[in-house]
Protein backbone atom coordinates (compact mmCIF):
# COMPACT_ATOMS: atom_id res chain seq x y z
CA UNK A 1 0.00 0.00 0.00
CA UNK A 2 1.11 3.37 -0.43
CA UNK A 3 3.08 4.85 2.63
CA UNK A 4 2.20 7.68 3.91
CA UNK A 5 3.78 10.39 6.72
CA UNK A 6 1.08 12.68 7.84
CA UNK A 7 1.44 15.94 9.06
CA UNK A 8 1.10 15.43 12.30
CA UNK A 9 3.54 12.51 12.29
CA UNK A 10 6.28 15.05 10.49
CA UNK A 11 5.57 17.30 12.68
CA UNK A 12 6.22 14.70 15.39
CA UNK A 13 9.92 13.67 13.58
CA UNK A 14 11.23 16.86 13.31
CA UNK A 15 10.48 18.03 16.98
CA UNK A 16 12.77 14.14 17.87
CA UNK A 17 15.48 15.06 14.67
CA UNK A 18 15.97 18.58 16.17
CA UNK A 19 16.50 17.93 20.01
CA UNK A 20 18.59 14.86 18.78
CA UNK A 21 21.08 16.97 16.35
CA UNK A 22 20.45 20.15 19.08
CA UNK A 23 21.85 17.59 21.94
CA UNK A 24 25.42 16.76 21.33
CA UNK A 25 28.46 16.49 23.40
CA UNK A 26 30.12 19.96 23.07
CA UNK A 27 33.44 19.85 21.28
CA UNK A 28 35.89 20.56 24.00
CA UNK A 29 34.91 17.50 26.33
CA UNK A 30 34.65 15.50 22.50
CA UNK A 31 37.98 16.85 22.06
CA UNK A 32 39.29 15.43 25.50
CA UNK A 33 39.02 12.03 23.52
CA UNK A 34 42.80 13.20 21.53
CA UNK A 35 44.63 14.07 24.57
CA UNK A 36 47.60 11.95 24.72
CA UNK A 37 47.27 9.86 28.22
CA UNK A 38 46.27 6.57 27.65
CA UNK A 39 46.78 4.59 31.01
CA UNK A 40 44.03 2.55 32.09
CA UNK A 41 43.25 4.83 34.95
CA UNK A 42 43.27 8.37 32.61
CA UNK A 43 41.15 6.58 29.86
CA UNK A 44 38.79 5.47 33.12
CA UNK A 45 38.35 9.14 33.89
CA UNK A 46 38.26 10.02 30.37
CA UNK A 47 34.98 7.72 29.46
CA UNK A 48 33.47 8.87 32.65
CA UNK A 49 33.47 12.45 31.69
CA UNK A 50 32.19 11.49 28.20
CA UNK A 51 29.33 9.34 30.21
CA UNK A 52 28.59 12.23 32.39
CA UNK A 53 28.53 14.67 29.61
CA UNK A 54 26.23 12.28 27.65
CA UNK A 55 23.74 11.50 30.13
CA UNK A 56 23.53 15.67 30.41
CA UNK A 57 22.92 15.70 26.93
CA UNK A 58 20.47 12.89 27.09
CA UNK A 59 18.23 14.24 29.60
CA UNK A 60 18.07 17.32 27.58
CA UNK A 61 16.90 15.54 24.28
CA UNK A 62 14.65 13.37 26.21
CA UNK A 63 12.68 16.48 28.17
CA UNK A 64 11.97 17.54 24.19
CA UNK A 65 10.60 14.01 22.97
CA UNK A 66 6.58 15.43 22.32
CA UNK A 67 4.82 14.50 25.18
CA UNK A 68 7.42 13.12 27.60
CA UNK A 69 7.15 16.27 29.63
CA UNK A 70 3.29 15.46 30.85
CA UNK A 71 3.99 12.18 32.04
CA UNK A 72 4.12 11.61 35.65
CA UNK A 73 7.22 13.10 37.13
CA UNK A 74 8.45 9.84 38.81
CA UNK A 75 7.74 7.65 35.23
CA UNK A 76 9.89 10.30 33.80
CA UNK A 77 12.64 9.60 36.22
CA UNK A 78 12.03 5.82 35.97
CA UNK A 79 12.46 5.76 32.05
CA UNK A 80 15.99 7.63 32.28
CA UNK A 81 17.40 5.68 34.96
CA UNK A 82 15.95 2.34 32.84
CA UNK A 83 17.40 3.83 29.39
CA UNK A 84 20.28 5.28 30.19
CA UNK A 85 22.97 2.83 29.05
CA UNK A 86 20.90 1.40 25.94
CA UNK A 87 20.78 5.20 24.76
CA UNK A 88 24.61 5.80 25.47
CA UNK A 89 25.16 2.56 23.40
CA UNK A 90 23.08 3.89 20.75
CA UNK A 91 24.61 7.40 20.93
CA UNK A 92 28.30 6.25 20.81
CA UNK A 93 27.44 3.64 17.90
CA UNK A 94 26.65 6.40 15.96
CA UNK A 95 30.15 8.26 16.93
CA UNK A 96 31.63 4.87 15.13
CA UNK A 97 29.19 4.02 12.41
CA UNK A 98 29.90 7.74 11.56
CA UNK A 99 33.38 7.23 11.25
CA UNK A 100 34.19 10.71 12.80
CA UNK A 101 36.26 12.77 10.52
CA UNK A 102 38.03 14.16 13.81
CA UNK A 103 39.29 10.43 14.00
CA UNK A 104 37.77 10.02 17.75
CA UNK A 105 36.41 6.97 16.12
CA UNK A 106 39.36 4.84 16.60
CA UNK A 107 40.35 6.67 19.58
CA UNK A 108 37.22 5.96 21.45
CA UNK A 109 37.71 2.70 20.62
CA UNK A 110 41.08 2.57 21.97
CA UNK A 111 40.41 3.94 25.19
CA UNK A 112 37.25 1.72 25.74
CA UNK A 113 39.59 -1.03 25.13
CA UNK A 114 42.08 -0.20 27.51
CA UNK A 115 39.86 1.35 30.33
CA UNK A 116 40.17 -1.75 33.05
CA UNK A 117 36.56 -2.69 31.75
CA UNK A 118 36.46 -6.98 31.34
CA UNK A 119 37.63 -8.49 28.41
CA UNK A 120 34.33 -10.54 27.65
CA UNK A 121 32.12 -7.14 28.09
CA UNK A 122 33.97 -5.68 24.83
CA UNK A 123 33.13 -8.75 21.95
CA UNK A 124 29.40 -7.97 22.58
CA UNK A 125 29.83 -4.56 22.70
CA UNK A 126 31.82 -3.89 19.35
CA UNK A 127 29.83 -6.61 17.31
CA UNK A 128 26.80 -4.26 18.79
CA UNK A 129 28.81 -1.07 17.12
CA UNK A 130 29.70 -2.50 13.92
CA UNK A 131 25.77 -4.52 13.63
CA UNK A 132 24.43 -0.52 13.96
CA UNK A 133 27.41 0.49 11.32
CA UNK A 134 26.16 -2.45 9.02
CA UNK A 135 22.63 -0.33 9.10
CA UNK A 136 23.58 2.64 7.74
CA UNK A 137 20.79 4.35 9.64
CA UNK A 138 19.82 7.99 8.38
CA UNK A 139 19.85 10.72 10.78
CA UNK A 140 16.39 10.31 11.49
CA UNK A 141 16.11 6.83 11.99
CA UNK A 142 18.34 7.19 14.77
CA UNK A 143 16.78 9.60 16.43
CA UNK A 144 13.68 7.76 16.41
CA UNK A 145 15.17 4.89 17.37
CA UNK A 146 16.95 6.30 20.38
CA UNK A 147 13.42 8.20 21.58
CA UNK A 148 11.53 4.52 20.97
CA UNK A 149 14.44 2.60 23.38
CA UNK A 150 13.78 5.61 25.84
CA UNK A 151 9.77 5.10 25.92
CA UNK A 152 10.22 1.56 26.60
CA UNK A 153 7.14 0.85 28.63
CA UNK A 154 8.42 -2.03 30.78
CA UNK A 155 11.07 -0.74 32.76
CA UNK A 156 11.58 -1.21 36.38
CA UNK A 157 8.70 1.35 38.68
CA UNK A 158 7.27 2.93 35.66
CA UNK A 159 3.79 3.17 37.07
CA UNK A 160 1.51 4.57 34.01
CA UNK A 161 2.30 1.80 31.62
CA UNK A 162 -0.31 3.04 29.19
CA UNK A 163 0.73 6.45 28.75
CA UNK A 164 4.38 5.66 27.72
CA UNK A 165 3.19 2.73 25.34
CA UNK A 166 0.32 5.34 23.74
CA UNK A 167 3.85 7.68 23.19
CA UNK A 168 6.35 5.32 21.79
CA UNK A 169 3.43 3.52 19.61
CA UNK A 170 3.00 6.85 17.46
CA UNK A 171 6.81 7.10 17.09
CA UNK A 172 6.61 2.99 16.44
CA UNK A 173 4.45 3.60 13.41
CA UNK A 174 6.84 6.81 12.18
CA UNK A 175 10.00 4.73 12.10
CA UNK A 176 8.69 1.66 10.53
CA UNK A 177 7.02 4.21 7.78
CA UNK A 178 10.16 5.49 7.13
CA UNK A 179 12.11 2.50 6.95
CA UNK A 180 9.97 1.79 3.95
CA UNK A 181 10.47 5.03 2.31
CA UNK A 182 14.23 5.16 3.11
CA UNK A 183 14.82 1.67 2.67
CA UNK A 184 12.27 0.23 0.15
CA UNK A 185 14.39 -3.09 -1.47
CA UNK A 186 14.91 -4.06 2.37
CA UNK A 187 12.07 -5.44 3.24
CA UNK A 188 12.99 -6.62 6.72
CA UNK A 189 14.90 -3.26 7.71
CA UNK A 190 12.67 -1.77 9.79
CA UNK A 191 12.39 -5.69 12.01
CA UNK A 192 16.10 -5.35 12.12
CA UNK A 193 16.14 -2.21 13.93
CA UNK A 194 14.12 -3.26 16.02
CA UNK A 195 16.10 -6.31 16.94
CA UNK A 196 19.13 -3.95 17.94
CA UNK A 197 16.60 -2.94 20.97
CA UNK A 198 17.05 -6.59 21.98
CA UNK A 199 20.27 -6.11 21.92
CA UNK A 200 20.44 -3.48 23.44
CA UNK A 201 18.98 -5.03 26.57
CA UNK A 202 21.53 -7.72 26.43
CA UNK A 203 24.77 -5.02 26.71
CA UNK A 204 22.54 -3.15 29.36
CA UNK A 205 22.38 -6.11 31.72
CA UNK A 206 26.24 -6.88 31.15
CA UNK A 207 27.22 -3.69 31.90
CA UNK A 208 25.08 -3.01 34.96
CA UNK A 209 27.00 -6.49 36.29
CA UNK A 210 30.20 -4.06 34.74
CA UNK A 211 29.44 -1.49 37.28
CA UNK A 212 28.96 -3.98 40.02
CA UNK A 213 32.78 -5.12 39.30
CA UNK A 214 33.85 -1.79 38.96
CA UNK A 215 32.20 -0.94 42.38
CA UNK A 216 34.27 -3.43 43.86
CA UNK A 217 37.55 -2.45 43.05
CA UNK A 218 37.32 1.05 43.83
CA UNK A 219 36.20 2.78 40.47
CA UNK A 220 35.21 6.24 41.42
CA UNK A 221 31.81 7.73 39.27
CA UNK A 222 30.28 11.19 38.94
CA UNK A 223 27.19 11.99 41.29
CA UNK A 224 24.93 11.94 38.15
CA UNK A 225 26.19 8.74 37.04
CA UNK A 226 25.98 7.56 40.68
CA UNK A 227 22.67 8.89 40.51
CA UNK A 228 21.20 7.49 37.19
CA UNK A 229 22.80 4.33 37.81
CA UNK A 230 21.87 3.53 41.79
CA UNK A 231 25.79 2.80 42.50
CA UNK A 232 27.42 4.10 45.51
C1 LIG B 1 31.53 5.60 33.17
C2 LIG B 1 32.29 5.21 31.91
C3 LIG B 1 33.60 4.49 32.23
C4 LIG B 1 31.41 4.30 31.09
O1 LIG B 1 30.77 3.23 31.61
N1 LIG B 1 30.09 2.64 30.62
C5 LIG B 1 30.26 3.34 29.49
C6 LIG B 1 29.66 3.05 28.23
C7 LIG B 1 30.44 2.53 27.17
CL1 LIG B 1 32.11 2.26 27.43
C8 LIG B 1 29.87 2.24 25.92
C9 LIG B 1 28.51 2.50 25.73
C10 LIG B 1 27.72 3.03 26.77
C11 LIG B 1 28.32 3.29 28.00
CL2 LIG B 1 27.39 3.97 29.26
C12 LIG B 1 31.11 4.41 29.76
C13 LIG B 1 31.58 5.44 28.79
O2 LIG B 1 30.38 5.94 28.20
C14 LIG B 1 30.46 6.74 27.06
C15 LIG B 1 31.63 6.99 26.37
C16 LIG B 1 31.62 7.84 25.24
C17 LIG B 1 30.42 8.41 24.79
C18 LIG B 1 30.39 9.29 23.65
C19 LIG B 1 29.14 9.69 23.13
C20 LIG B 1 29.04 10.56 22.06
C21 LIG B 1 30.20 11.06 21.47
N2 LIG B 1 30.36 11.93 20.41
C22 LIG B 1 31.67 12.04 20.23
C23 LIG B 1 32.21 12.90 19.16
O3 LIG B 1 33.42 12.81 18.91
O4 LIG B 1 31.37 13.68 18.55
C24 LIG B 1 32.39 11.30 21.15
C25 LIG B 1 31.45 10.67 21.96
C26 LIG B 1 31.54 9.78 23.05
C27 LIG B 1 29.26 8.13 25.51
C28 LIG B 1 29.28 7.31 26.64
Amino acid sequence: EKVEITKEQRALMKAIVDAYNRHQIPQDVAKKLLQEQYSPEENFLLLTEMATSQVQVLVEFTKNIPGFVSLDREDQIALLKGSAVEAMFLRSAQVFSRKMPSGHTDVLEERIRKSGMPEEFMTPMFNFYKSIGELHMVQEEQAILTAITILTPDRPYVKDHQAVERLQESMLVVLRKLCVLQHPQELQYFARLLGRLTELRTLSHYHAEMLTSWRMNDHKFTPLLCEIWDVQ
